[in-house]
């Protein structure tokens, strides 16, 4: 297996990369501001990984508009360029991305290991180069996620897939084919993988048990564009015609969900108001009625959501975390942080993750009254938190540190803050933004 050495990444694209910060990097935080005021969400992560995956498909060159400028991002188009995929950032959020350039369809486990995504790139390499070698993306903090569903979409597909030496190894001689997937549980990745390995496939696939979350209908809306037949994206049973070929685009991500509901989180948690703009709010219906729930006052526009929390102490909430349209895994943390200055009790019960309570002991830290058996965590609000030294231990585990320092008396210095980096732009620039307290510190 060749390692190439070359880079295929434009000189914009060098200058501009967000800098991918030293571990040393730390975030101070004063508590105790009222947030107030407007923030611009960026294009979803979890949206623009696969549709990075998904550019590979296409023939001609592809671009794709409000690409969020993330140490994620960065490290898959690393991964495009490694592989000789040419890649031109020709401004702060566009990426022309022209896989007629390929090598050698291989995602090294030097650049895997920091980023589960890249395993996204298997389907499409196997549909339009009829091979891939991509790294193992192993567990991670917030559990082991395997990708045994994956796998078994390429199978029933007609791929040979093989792990060797820590990659897996997927192969087709001549054409994959139209097949029926069913999958054992919703799987955001594992669905979209399977959508982009059957755009090319010959004749139809059916997969049951789809995931339904946005980014999936968005990286369809995508490969659609792009001359695609796919029916069915948003509900549980999607259905792909493969065609011959795929052509470039312009694309625009879809905004962020998770970044719109973290800082519309940061309102409810400092009694402030925040409207979050450029984003959409049929996306995170689950959440919006939470902070209703609250106690929070809601409003909207075909763009925005305002949330104005009127200085008061949010009311406590129980959820539980399932699949999309039920309350999102990813905001599970955040709203920890909520309920555990909130009045009451709430119980969280994590459905998705069997590690996803990694926070709990940096929150208690702080004063929090959090009690974790198995999946279920009991939250008893407090009065106040205390500012503290805490750790960030995963992404949206840091942001629910983030929320507690921006409510708690005194300052808190949040240790690992990488882990932000990953899915967060730019974050202390637009709390400050909002009001807050915060810098980056070594
Ligand atoms: C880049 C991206 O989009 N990340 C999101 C995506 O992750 P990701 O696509 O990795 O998450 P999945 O939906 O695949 O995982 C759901 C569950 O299925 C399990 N599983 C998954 C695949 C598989 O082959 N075998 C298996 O057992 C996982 O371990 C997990 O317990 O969806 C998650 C669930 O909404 C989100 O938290 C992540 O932010
Ligand atoms: C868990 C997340 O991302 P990933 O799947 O990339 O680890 C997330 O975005 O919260």
């Amino acid at each position: 297996m060749l390692l190439p050495s070359q880079q295929y990444l434009s000189p914009f694209y060098a200058t501009h990369a967000v800098k991918s910060n030293t571990k040393m990097d730390k975030l101070l935080i004063s508590g105790g501001n009222r947030l107030d005021g407007d923030v611009r969400i960026s294009g979803a992560k979890n949206a623009a990984l696969p549709l990075f995956a998904g550019a590979i498909l296409a023939s001609t060159p592809l671009t794709l508009t409000n690409v969020p400028n993330l140490r994620d991002i960065n490290t898959m188009i690393r991964i495009l360029a490694h592989m000789g995929i040419s890649i031109e950032k020709t401004s702060e959020d566009t990426v022309v991305v022209n896989p007629n350039t390929l090598t050698q369809p291989v995602a090294p486990y030097e650049l895997v290991k920091t980023m589960r995504a890249s395993i996204f790139v298997l389907g499409s390499l196997v549909t339009r180069f009829k091979e891939a070698y991509v790294s193992l993306p192993g567990g991670c903090a917030i559990g082991t996620r395997p990708v045994d569903q994956h796998l078994k979409a390429l199978e029933a597909l007609g791929a040979t897939v093989t792990v060797e030496k820590g990659y897996v190894h997927a192969k087709v001689d001549g054409r994959l084919r139209g097949g029926r997937i069913f999958f054992d549980m919703v799987t955001v990745g594992g669905t979209e993988n399977a959508i982009m390995a059957a755009t090319l496939a010959e004749g139809t696939t059916i997969i049951e048990n789809a995931a339904r979350e946005p980014e999936v209908v968005d990286l369809a809306n995508m490969l659609i564009k792009m001359g695609a037949k796919i029916e069915g994206a948003g509900t549980d049973r999607i259905i792909v015609q493969g065609v011959d070929e795929l052509t470039g685009c312009d694309y625009a991500v879809c905004p962020d969900r998770i970044e719109t509901g973290s800082y519309l989180a940061a309102a409810v948690m400092t009694g402030g108001r925040i409207r979050a703009t450029h984003t959409d709010p049929a996306l995170l219906d689950a959440v919006l009625l939470k902070f209703l729930e609250m106690g929070a006052s809601v409003t909207t526009g075909t763009d925005w959501i305002e949330v104005d929390m009127q200085g008061k102490r949010p009311r406590a909430v129980n959820f539980r975390t399932a699949p999309h349209p039920a309350f999102p895994t990813d905001m599970q943390a955040q709203f920890m942080a909520i309920n555990a200055i909130a009045e009451g009790t709430g119980t969280i019960n994590e459905t998705i993750f069997e590690n996803r309570f990694m926070h709990v002991p940096e929150l208690n830290r702080m004063g929090a009254n959090i009690e974790v058996d198995g999946h279920t965590a009991v939250v008893r609000g407090v009065a106040t938190l205390e500012g503290a030294p805490v750790m960030a231990t995963d992404l949206r585990a840091s942001m629910s540190l983030v929320l507690a320092a921006l409510a708690a008396e005194g300052d808190t210095l949040i240790d690992r803050i990488y882990h932000i980096d990953r899915g967060y732009e730019r974050v202390e620039e637009k709390l400050s933004q909002l009001g807050a307290n915060i810098r980056r510190v070594k």
